[in-house]
């Protein structure tokens, strides 16, 4: 991890030239976690394994590895101190928590690894004979995410709730996952343009891992909360230790026009990784089919994201390993027109 946390202006280039051109981030991870059988439906949503089945936890940062991510994100989106403390542990339980997330998931790291020495199974987009790069991002889903209703989908938290208010939530838990171990911070599926401008606030502080910054989008234009995708990736832009910009949980027809914007203001690497084009009901924390979601094929559109200037390329909720399976192989040139994948 070392030389990829020192030089934080160009070490998501180096490592996207380790990779060959392009990065793979894994899947939906609260989602396959809910496949594998685990009851999410709780206030802590995929954080709650981290208690109760931190098996299956390890089980899915495998399968991604196994599809061929070179990123894989720790179970930590919805793990707030503020969300364990509610369900009756200690301060101390709840960071510890945060620090096992990042342990478990570089923990799969290394098995997998392993498995690779063993096994002499995997490739590398690199080239054969060498060892795939593989980073660890800690997830930090936002305020909304906390709330556990679906509100990261709305962005709206209220007038009570400033951009002070904001870094005051967000700084213990980020402070502990840069001292975790783990290569880079994700913060993921951000709604609205304060919550961006308190993470950038809370990186200058004295943050001393890089980030990315995701947004999610309902339109294509905007973020959630209705702010534009290009004032919101200015913000990004602004902070040097952000290494990536982009775009996740969003339904893929979307993400084309969102790229076109994000490269209108940077040229930090662009990472885009939709969901599965469902919608999400937060009441009953169910999915539902978009009537209005085009049945074109999810990978069929990884091509042209890549023509269009993204560089890592991944999925969010309700996709799986098969999904990230195929992004590989379009990805490394096996498979340029993937006929029609059932996510
Ligand atoms: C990205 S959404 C599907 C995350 C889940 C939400 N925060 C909830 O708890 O329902
Ligand atoms: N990394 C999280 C993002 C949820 S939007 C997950 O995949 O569960
Ligand atoms: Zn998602």
């Amino acid at each position: 991890m070392g030389s990829f946390v020192k030089d934080k202006t160009s070490s998501m280039t180096e490592f996207l030239e380790k990779c060959g051109g392009y990065a793979v981030v894994d899947g939906g991870f609260a989602t396959e976690l809910q496949r594998h059988g685990a009851d999410i439906n709780d206030p802590l949503w995929s954080a709650k394994c981290l208690i109760t089945s931190p098996h299956l936890v390890t089980k899915v940062h495998l399968d991604y590895l196994e599809s061929g991510a070179n990123i894989i994100l720790t179970a930590s989106y919805q793990a707030t101190i503020q969300g364990f403390v509610a369900k009756g542990l200690s301060v101390g339980e709840a960071e510890g928590l945060l620090r096992r997330s990042v342990e478990i998931t570089c923990e799969a790291r290394e098995i997998f690894y392993n498995r690779c020495i063993k096994g002499s199974w995997d490739f590398s987009n690199a080239g054969k004979g060498s060892r795939r790069p593989v980073l660890v991002a800690a997830s930090v889903g936002s305020y909304g995410a906390y709330l556990a209703n679906g509100s990261e989908y709305s962005g709206i938290y209220g007038d009570s709730v400033s951009k002070e208010t904001l870094k005051d939530f967000h700084r213990r838990r980020v402070q502990i996952l840069a001292k975790s171990g783990a290569d880079l911070i994700a913060f993921e599926t951000i709604p609205n343009k304060l919550e961006a401008e308190a993470y950038v606030d809370l990186l200058e502080e004295g943050i001393d891992i890089p980030a990315w910054f995701s947004f999610t989008s309902k339109d294509g234009v905007t973020v959630p909360r209705g702010d534009s995708i290009t004032e919101c990736a200015k913000v990004a832009d602004s902070c040097n230790k952000v290494v990536a910009i982009g775009i996740n949980c969003t339904a893929p027809r979307y993400i084309q026009d969102l790229i076109v914007s994000l490269n209108k203001v940077t040229r930090k690497p662009i990472i885009v990784y939709p969901n599965s084009g469902e919608v999400y009901d937060g009441l009953n924390k169910k999915w539902i089919k978009s009537e209005g979601e085009s049945e074109e094929d999810f990978v069929s559109y990884v091509s042209r994201w890549r023509d269009e200037g993204a560089s890592m390329f991944g999925g969010c909720c309700r996709t799986t390993p098969n999904t990230i399976r195929a992004i590989t192989k379009v990805l490394s040139g096996e498979s340029p027109t993937p006929s029609k994948l059932k996510i």
